[in-house]
């Protein structure tokens, strides 16, 4: 189980107070599952990816309590797939890079297989970060992620850019890795698919959690969902959806 009890996150700022951005955090996402994060945007869901990962900005400052197993967790235990595309080294070409993770995480890495699980073809091991489309380096990134075969994996907007097909294959991928025993956190703005392979939901309002719903209560007008604004959100993607 990856547990975290009572996590905030404040920014030190050049001559004005300090700024506040997340509050209060509980949560508990146990290996064998996904567990999903979603929010509107800014609401705080990659400060929390980067506070289990260890890699919180130098100004921000965190309290609270992170841990897996009942211990703080040894750095290599929960990989981290970023949001932002730049987490790829330009400098390298893609099979450099999953080599170069798999030893971080003392391990060695069938690299040709592990595109293959993410709908990438074997060419893009030779390839450099800007050859790549927006949606290829996305799973690039979640490549480098798992080729650390670290037991706990956080993905951060591992769908966005993706089309219909590539995204429903991530999430598969999401929860075969969870049923193959992994802890797996995704965070997304996709609901939709998000609910659909979580065992749990935890919806964020501006640096606030406001509730832990099961995957399931995110379905037909969002009834069974208990806050207003988790239902304001489910609400206004399935009119997307649907639109
Ligand atoms: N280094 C920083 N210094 C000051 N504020 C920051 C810093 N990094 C993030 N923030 C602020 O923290 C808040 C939460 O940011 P975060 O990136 O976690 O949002 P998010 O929920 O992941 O949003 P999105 O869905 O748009 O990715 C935002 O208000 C953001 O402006």
């Amino acid at each position: 189980m990856l547990e975290i009890e009572d996590l905030c996150v404040r920014f030190r700022r050049h001559r004005a107070p300090m700024l506040t951005v997340l509050e209060h955090l509980d949560l508990a996402a146990p290996s064998g599952a996904v567990t999903g994060l979603c929010g509107a945007s800014g609401a705080g869901k990659s400060l929390i990816a980067a506070a289990i990962a260890g890699t919180l900005p130098r100004n921000a400052e965190a309290t609270g309590r992170i841990t897996v197993g009942g211990k703080i967790p040894a750095p290599q235990t929960v990989a981290l797939a970023p949001q932002g595309l730049d987490a790829l080294d330009p400098l390298a070409r893609i099979g450099t890079q999953l080599a170069r993770f798999a030893r971080l995480g003392g391990t060695s890495v069938d690299a040709p297989d592990l595109l293959s699980r993410l709908g990438l073809a074997p060419r893009v091991l030779d390839a450099w970060p800007h050859e790549l489309s927006g949606g290829m380096a996305r799973r690039a990134c979640l490549a480098t992620a798992l080729a650390t075969s670290a037991r706990w994996l956080i993905a951060d907007e591992p769908t966005s850019g993706l089309d219909a097909a590539s995204a429903d294959r991530i999430m598969a991928l999401m929860a075969d890795l969870a049923a193959e025993g992994y802890g797996i956190i995704v965070i997304s703005h996709d609901l939709p698919r998000l609910s659909s392979v979580s065992r749990t939901v935890t919806v964020l309002e501006a640096g606030r959690p406001v509730e832990t719903a099961p995957g399931k209560a995110f379905s037909g007008d969002g009834a069974a969902l208990a806050h207003p604004f988790s239902r304001r959100l489910w609400q206004a993607q399935e009119v997307g959806a649907s639109c």
